[in-house]
């Protein structure tokens, strides 16, 4: 049984796909004017990507950005990630500073979720994921392979092993070398919502062979994908515009 993960109205894991659209702005001004830029565009969540940023480990800077951020997004949800560049990201953090950046920035009620690599450490994702909930915030585990797409079992047992570390919301982006890895991607998503998740799911398959991953969320069972508005933050990510009307039409079919 699928239970939604509602944050701020928005349910994900209900209905269409959510979409999300990242912010990868290096300073204050410019992931503000990101943010601006992706209110008229009818986004679900907003992922600000601090690892791009560059006061990332000054956490006054951090929190006064983050409050910043979210007078001008109001009520859309905001993801928090600090991607590391071990899984693609554009900076190196040590555990401990990473830990305590996610939950000291989830104690502050300016974000709704935060991400936090699920291969971290187990005690690692678990003290995040314990503070994250005292301050209501929704933890999103994660996973990325920017080189291959692991077995379908292995992509099943990573994303269990983010169920079992308590995350809310278990995430795995992998990049395709052909196109049967699409389906292997696709077929783990399948098996994985129908034979073992009580929660929402987020996976894709990554670059231009990856695309239709994006979109098929709803068939197939990916709760949320990730759009661009301006710049992308991933490789294969479509604009976030162009999404919104693929989602709403392939939902009128369904
Ligand atoms: O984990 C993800 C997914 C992603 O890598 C993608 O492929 O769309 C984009 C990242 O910004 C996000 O944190």
């Amino acid at each position: 049984m699928m239970n939604p993960v509602v944050v701020r109205n928005v349910a994900i894991g209900e209905g269409i796909p959510k979409i999300c659209v990242p912010i990868v702005g290096k300073t204050r001004e410019e992931i503000l004017e990101a943010a601006k830029n992706i209110l008229p565009i009818g986004a679900d969540v907003v992922e600000w990507r601090v690892d791009w940023y560059e006061d990332i480990f000054d956490f006054e800077k951090v929190e006064e950005t983050a409050k910043q951020l979210r007078e001008v997004l109001g009520e859309m949800p905001i993801l928090f990630t600090f991607r590391t560049s071990k899984e693609g990201g554009e900076k190196a953090i040590e555990t401990p500073v990473y830990v305590e950046l996610n939950q000291k920035i989830s104690a502050t009620g300016y974000v709704d979720l935060v991400d936090m690599e699920a291969f971290t450490g187990d005690d690692a994702v678990k003290a995040v994921v314990e503070e994250a909930h005292k301050h209501g915030v929704k933890v999103v585990a994660s996973n990325h392979d920017f080189d291959k797409t692991p077995a379908k079992s292995d992509i099943i047992y990573r994303l269990r092993k983010m169920q079992e570390l308590g995350a809310d919301i278990p995430k795995i982006a992998v990049m395709p070398q052909n196109k049967k890895d699409v389906l292997t991607l696709l077929a783990a998503t399948e098996e994985m919502v129908n034979n073992y998740a009580d929660r929402p799911i987020i996976t894709m398959s990554m670059a231009a062979t990856g695309v239709i991953s994006r979109v098929c969320g709803e068939v197939f069972g990916s709760a949320l994908t990730f759009g661009a508005v301006g710049k992308a933050s991933a490789p294969g990510q479509m604009g976030a515009g162009e999404l919104k009307e693929m989602l709403t039409t392939l939902h009128a079919s369904l």
